[in-house]
């Protein structure tokens, strides 16, 4: 999909194929068409990105907040949306063994009393241990630090959801 096709979207279309690249935040994503016309892809991720970065932190708290867990509940009931289903298979999340799926719980309970938001990562470039370390490193963050970090993964999803969408087949939408 070009750019000019994105940029020729009414708003209903837009939010239809844009309101997941950020998990479950489809609000960005009406409020980036205002935006239009983009020049091109990265363009488009750049106001994805100027959206979050001029949240105030309750709001860039809550963009987190709608990240469900890596490994949690959710993967194990089957309610997560297809991108995130997608994401945390292919890292592997999916066929943890039980004490694995114990551990990166335990893990994450321990970071959001910690962070009052969920551990959030680009799951989609990791596999299980580096899901783990890397929630074992950043569990020891200084909170500050710890947002910055984590609203960058929420970007990297995001680049990465927008890449898969304009690489789609035109004739899906
Ligand atoms: N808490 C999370 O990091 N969630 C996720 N990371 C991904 O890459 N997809 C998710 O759903």
């Amino acid at each position: 999909m070009d750019v000019e096709k994105v940029n020729a979207m009414d708003f209903g279309d837009f939010v239809a194929v844009f309101g997941n690249v950020i998990e479950r935040c489809p609000l960005i994503a009406a409020a980036v068409w205002s935006q239009r016309p983009f020049s091109d892809v990265d363009d488009l991720d750049k106001r994805f990105c100027a959206f979050i970065d001029a949240l105030p932190q309750s709001g860039q708290e809550g963009v987190l907040r709608c990240h469900p867990d890596l490994a949690g509940r959710e993967l194990q009931q089957g309610t997560l949306t297809a991108e995130s289903q997608r994401e945390q298979s292919a890292a592997g999340l999916q066929s943890l063994s039980a004490d694995e799926r114990r551990r990166l719980a335990q893990l994450n309970a321990q970071y959001r009393a910690r962070f009052g938001f969920p551990f959030v990562l680009a799951a989609r470039l990791r596999d299980p241990a580096a899901v783990a370390s890397e929630l074992e490193r950043r569990l020891h963050s200084p909170p500050a630090q710890e947002l910055r970090t984590a609203l960058g993964e929420v970007k990297t999803i995001g680049r990465l959801r927008l890449a898969d969408l304009l690489r789609a087949d035109p004739a899906r939408l």
